[in-house]
């Protein structure tokens, strides 16, 4: 007998486009959500997008409270879930970067509330998922939290934030192509659950986004356009998956490594970026794709070196021989590189000097 179920967890309305950040009233209407709102956010954001969304609040009669938060950490999952409380709010609404949605996904999930996304940043393709990240001891990697029930996407408010966000976007979607090469190589080897039709949608989403890599420009409105879809798309896979499997392979563990030992310094998409090429070189050699990221990645004026990411040499060797060890998932790193083999493709694909 198939016995097999499961769920797909996706949000009820994505609203994408110029101005609709004053739309986050009639969404919440719309979902038939009551009472107060907590809005979480970090500095920027909050004054670039939280305080008009408070005032539009407040137009109709609803004081929302409103907690900042710095870094993505469980204090501060912490420290939402106890405003939350004595606030005595009714739902949530992340705005900001990735940190920020993250808290408020995971604050949300563990007070069994509803949650809106309200991007303001085309950064990172969690605007959309059902995962949220925050680091936990030695391990860094996301864990499934509560999805947006809206997602609002103001295009506006994403093209005037700084380009190397978006840029960042663009390079956590290119590095869809080794996180399904590694998704297969884990199936073929390990048997792991695997989804043709996410690691397909994860696979367009990427070649789509590269083959309009020449619209997506700084302080174009259409750019945050073309990101933000891809972003959306590549969290559905993930939500398609019921796991990031279809866009976090051991590029993502480079970078979460990189997190540890190099806190603050890059960009998660430009770490993953950067992660992609090396472990594209692991799967395919001199002849394989790694050539073809480095180019999108440079189109889009992402970096492709240790040096462009403010890492030095010997912190990407050290992260790419000890990034296994942070979670438990099967990719093209097996069971570790030693140094000399991550010093040779490292320099091979010109990551170091
Ligand atoms: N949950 C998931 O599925 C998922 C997916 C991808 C990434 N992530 C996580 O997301 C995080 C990366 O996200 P990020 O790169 O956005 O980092 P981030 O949230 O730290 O944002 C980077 C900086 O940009 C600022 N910022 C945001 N919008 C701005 C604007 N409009 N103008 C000026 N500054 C603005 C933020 O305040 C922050 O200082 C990582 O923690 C990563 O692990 C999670
Ligand atoms: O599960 P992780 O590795 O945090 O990946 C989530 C996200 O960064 C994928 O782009
Ligand atoms: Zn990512």
């Amino acid at each position: 007998m198939f016995e097999k179920s499961t769920w797909i967890r996706l949000p009820r309305n994505v609203i994408v486009g110029h101005d609709v950040l004053s739309d986050v009233v009639d969404a919440v209407d719309e979902l038939h959500l009551h009472g107060r709102p907590l809005f979480v956010t970090s500095p920027t954001p909050r004054r670039v997008a939280a305080e008009p969304i408070v005032a539009d609040f407040e137009a109709i009669g609803v004081e929302p409270a409103v907690v900042t938060v710095e870094s993505a950490s469980f204090d501060a999952v912490e420290e939402v879930i106890e405003t939350a409380e004595a606030e005595e709010v009714s739902y949530l609404v992340g705005i900001g970067g990735g940190k920020a949605i993250d808290i408020a996904k995971m604050a949300s999930e563990h007070l069994e509330m509803g949650f809106l996304s309200v991007p303001t940043a085309a950064s990172h393709d969690g605007i959309v998922s059902n995962r949220g990240s925050v680091p936990d001891g030695d391990t860094r990697h996301s864990v499934a939290a509560e999805p947006p029930l809206a997602v609002i996407a103001d295009t506006g408010v994403l093209a005037e934030a700084p380009w190397e966000l978006t840029t960042a976007g663009c390079a956590d979607i290119i590095s869809n192509y080794t996180a399904v090469m590694d998704w297969r190589l884990a199936r073929r080897l390990q048997n792991v659950e695997y989804s043709e039709y996410a690691a397909a949608l994860s696979e367009m989403t990427a070649e789509i986004l590269v083959d309009n890599a020449d619209h997506v420009r700084p302080g174009l409105e259409e750019s945050a356009w073309i990101v933000t879809k891809a972003l959306m798309s590549s969290g559905v896979a993930m939500s398609i998956a019921g796991s990031s499997r279809p866009a976090s392979g051991a590029e993502h563990l480079f970078s979460h490594q990189l997190d540890r030992l190099a806190p603050g310094t890059a960009l998660h998409g430009h770490q993953v970026g950067v992660g992609s090429i090396v472990t594209a070189y692991l799967h395919g050699g001199e002849r394989g794709i790694w050539k073809d990221i480095r180019s999108a990645l440079d189109s889009i004026d992402a970096p492709t070196t240790a040096a462009e990411l403010g890492i030095d040499d010997e912190t990407v060797i050290e992260a790419l021989t000890t990034c296994h060890e942070i979670r438990d998932r099967y990719t093209i790193l097996g069971n570790g590189m030693n140094e000399r083999a991550a010093r040779e493709v490292a320099t091979k694909t010109g990551v170091i000097e």
